[in-house]
């Protein structure tokens, strides 16, 4: 799957650039503040519906602009779709696909798998339990419906119960809830812990070679004691919900943990590494998918030469090469391609160089 097309107008300061990214490699290289991340940041609206830098849309529409729009031309292999994205500065969201309109952010994202490498990255690992809940969800949104119409049955029942639980409900009343809350919960629970076990062994070929000599072991944590019934759990914890104002326990509490030689990686890994141990995640994902899908992920790499050596840089390419995604690269200067091209081009992958400057685009011969 890749980008064949992609337009941009309006998006901070790129007022319109076209480009044609091969399926490959595909280099964006600018001086600070020339557009680089901004290309990054569309793609990412195309397919996630949100920026990664911003929650506050109004931000991504030039100034003195009233909307932006991004287009892209999808190759799926056997088929091609037209995604096409309008935002204005109210918020109004329009999504077509294939010339039909949608309301529906998750076919834009179905459609469109991507993950992101950015400078923040080792946040994944470092602050707190939602990201990785949100990174594990992603993953599992691709497995199928099951878990998708648990994941929406079971939100849908959360938000009834906390609403009960701010009116200071007596338990009796939230009884009903509780059993559809436990029987989506229990599905997503077990789909969520099976996850985990294929991340891992999807994980070892890439921390082999990222961090060899460490022994990588994810954790899964349901969010609430395993070692007791969540039925019973709900119903004890109740008091304690009352206080708080919400459900203080239960799947929407899950979460991850990553250990490094049995020790939590926040505190064994430099940054660096926490770094490598974040692409290592982002490419078991993304290996994952295309293994039992068959669908290859977008890569997007935003300022590749953040906190990576060469030797690492030169590592987290040659992972790319093998998983066969296409990737779009930001760099501040072209020394960094030039490392790498021979290494690209080696393996018979195609490499495209864009150049940014002051939110122009033009490809590099
Ligand atoms: N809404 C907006 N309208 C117009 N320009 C904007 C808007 N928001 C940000 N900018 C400008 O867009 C430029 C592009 O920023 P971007 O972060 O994409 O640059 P970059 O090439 O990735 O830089 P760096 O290497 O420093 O990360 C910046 O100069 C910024 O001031």
């Amino acid at each position: 799957m890749s980008i064949c097309q992609l337009n941009v107008e309006s998006v901070r300061n790129l007022s319109q650039v076209q480009m044609q990214p091969c399926d490959g490699f595909n280099f964006i290289v600018g001086l600070n503040g020339a557009g680089k991340s901004s290309v990054l940041e569309a793609i990412h609206m195309l397919g996630a519906g949100r920026s990664f830098r911003t929650s506050r849309h109004r931000q991504l529409i030039q100034y003195e602009q009233q909307q932006l729009n991004i287009f892209a031309e999808v190759d799926r292999g056997h088929q091609r779709h037209r995604v096409g994205m309008q935002r204005d500065k109210q918020s109004d969201l329009a999504i077509r696909i294939n010339g039909q309109s949608t309301t529906r952010l998750a076919d834009l994202v179905g459609l469109f798998p991507l993950q992101l490498l950015t400078p923040e990255s080792a946040n994944l690992l470092l602050t707190g339990n939602k990201v990785r809940r949100q990174f594990l969800d992603w993953g599992l949104f691709y497995q199928g419906e099951q878990f998708f119409n648990a994941w929406k049955r079971y939100t849908r029942i959360l938000k009834q119960r906390n609403a009960m639980v701010r009116q200071q409900a007596r338990y009796e009343q939230i009884g009903f809830w509780d059993q559809e809350l436990i029987s989506n919960g229990r599905v997503i629970s077990q789909l969520r812990e099976e996850f985990v076990a294929r991340l891992q062994q999807a994980l070892l070929p890439f921390t082999h070679k990222f961090l060899p000599d460490h022994e990588v072991t994810l954790v899964y944590q349901p969010g609430w004691d395993l070692s007791d019934d969540l039925a019973t759990q709900l119903e004890s914890n109740y008091p304690r919900d009352l206080r708080q104002g919400y459900t203080t326990l239960g799947p929407h509490r899950a979460t991850f943990k990553v250990k490094v030689n049995n020790n939590p990686a926040e505190e064994m890994c430099s940054r660096g590494q926490l770094k490598l141990l974040v692409a290592a995640l982002t490419l078991a994902q993304g290996a994952l998918l295309s293994q039992q899908h068959g669908i290859p992920c977008i890569y997007l790499v935003d300022d590749f030469a953040a906190e990576l050596d060469e030797s690492r840089r030169a590592l987290l390419i040659e992972c790319l090469i093998a998983i066969k995604s296409q990737v779009f690269i930001t760099a501040t200067d072209s020394i960094f391609v030039d490392q790498i091209r021979q290494q690209i081009e080696d393996q018979a992958r195609p490499i495209k160089v864009f150049h940014v400057e002051q939110g122009k685009l033009t490809k590099h011969e």
